[in-house]
């Protein structure tokens, strides 16, 4: 089946007893490098197991790689990997056996299954480690297994869900390196979810941030980094009063922030306005901040939200 999505939801509805945990989610995802960004508890992994049907939607409907998952869950399921969140090797198992048995488990026949973990095995960089039980394993190391069985039977779309968790950053690094390059090389289209601004941040090239089962923001890495509000926010050492009426009349609102610096909704394409309004006034600042670009800026409203509704 050919499509132009690879993900497609409306009015996605879960809900678990009395929480409303994905709230009526609209989205449409073309193939790509996918972040779906989102504080603890979100909802990101709710989403990935209902597109999945790893959990039951309440409502709404849901196509992946152009089928209908209500019509077509099973056959679709096949070209699609997942490495979930928490730990999914079966106890006793050596990592080559483990691998191959995931490819058999998605149809392949024995020995290409076989084959075929090997080849991912060497990508996600596992050496001899791969003939010791997965038990043994450290972190990084079962993340790295998660992400060779996720791809093993070569899908074409895979769901990450949080591989950084429980690495340090040198092995954080590699495993975004890995899931990069499995977009950028193979063509497979990725969902990396995670609670990390960071890990999206560097590899995925369409980012998606929720919070609360709703999305909040859904866009291009380079749209959302490139919208700044014409915000700015300036740290003066004294004649703050001044400066502050000054703006009043200029018809920019400005407010002081906890931190004793004013922050100033100058409207203006670039900082110099501002820059030379205080020249003129004698007014030096210190600094001047630029508002953070809007992925940064989401992200932190994200959190935020998180916050109010935990106190
Ligand atoms: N099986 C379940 N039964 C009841 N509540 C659940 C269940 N699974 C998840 N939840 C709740 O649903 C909400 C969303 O959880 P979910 O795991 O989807 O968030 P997340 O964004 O993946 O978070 P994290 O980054 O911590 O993994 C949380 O409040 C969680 O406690």
């Amino acid at each position: 089946m050919s499509y132009t999505n690879v993900i497609e939801a409306r009015g996605l509805l879960k809900r678990y007893g009395p929480q409303t945990v994905l709230n009526k989610v609209d989205l449409t995802l073309p193939p790509g490098a996918i972040g779906l960004l989102g504080p603890n508890g979100a909802g990101k992994s709710t989403f990935i197991k209902c597109l999945l049907q790893l959990e039951q939607k309440d409502a709404g409907s849901v196509s992946l790689l152009g089928a209908d998952i209500d019509q077509f869950g099973r056959e679709t399921r096949r070209r699609i990997g997942y490495a979930p969140e928490q730990d999914c090797h079966i106890p006793g198992m050596v990592g080559c056996e483990y691998v191959t048995y995931c490819g058999e488990l998605s149809g392949m026949p024995f020995e290409a299954a076989r084959q075929r973990a090997h080849e991912m095995l060497d990508f996600v960089g596992m050496g001899q480690e791969r003939y010791r039980k997965v038990d043994t394993y450290s972190t990084g190391m079962k993340q790295r297994i998660k992400i060779a069985q996720a791809l093993v039977h070569d899908p074409d779309l895979v769901f990450l869900d949080e591989p950084t968790n429980g690495l340090d950053p040198k092995g954080q690094a590699l495993i975004l390196e890995l899931i990069e390059r499995i977009w950028k090389e193979s063509g497979i289209s990725v969902v990396l979810s995670s609670h990390l601004l960071h890990d999206v941040d560097r590899i995925c090239d369409r980012i998606v941030i929720i919070a609360q089962g709703q999305i909040v923001a859904h866009d291009t890495l380079a749209a959302l980094k490139s919208r700044r509000r014409p915000e700015a926010e300036v740290v003066v050492a004294d004649q703050k009063e001044r400066l502050m009426n000054l703006l009043a009349e200029k018809g920019w609102p400005a407010r002081m922030l906890n931190n004793g610096n004013l922050k100033v909704e100058h409207g203006e394409a670039s900082l110099n306005p501002l820059i030379s309004l205080m020249r003129e006034s004698g007014i030096v600042p210190l600094e001047i901040k630029e508002s953070p670009n809007a992925l940064n800026e989401l992200f932190l409203q994200a959190l935020e939200t998180k916050r109010e509704v935990a106190l």
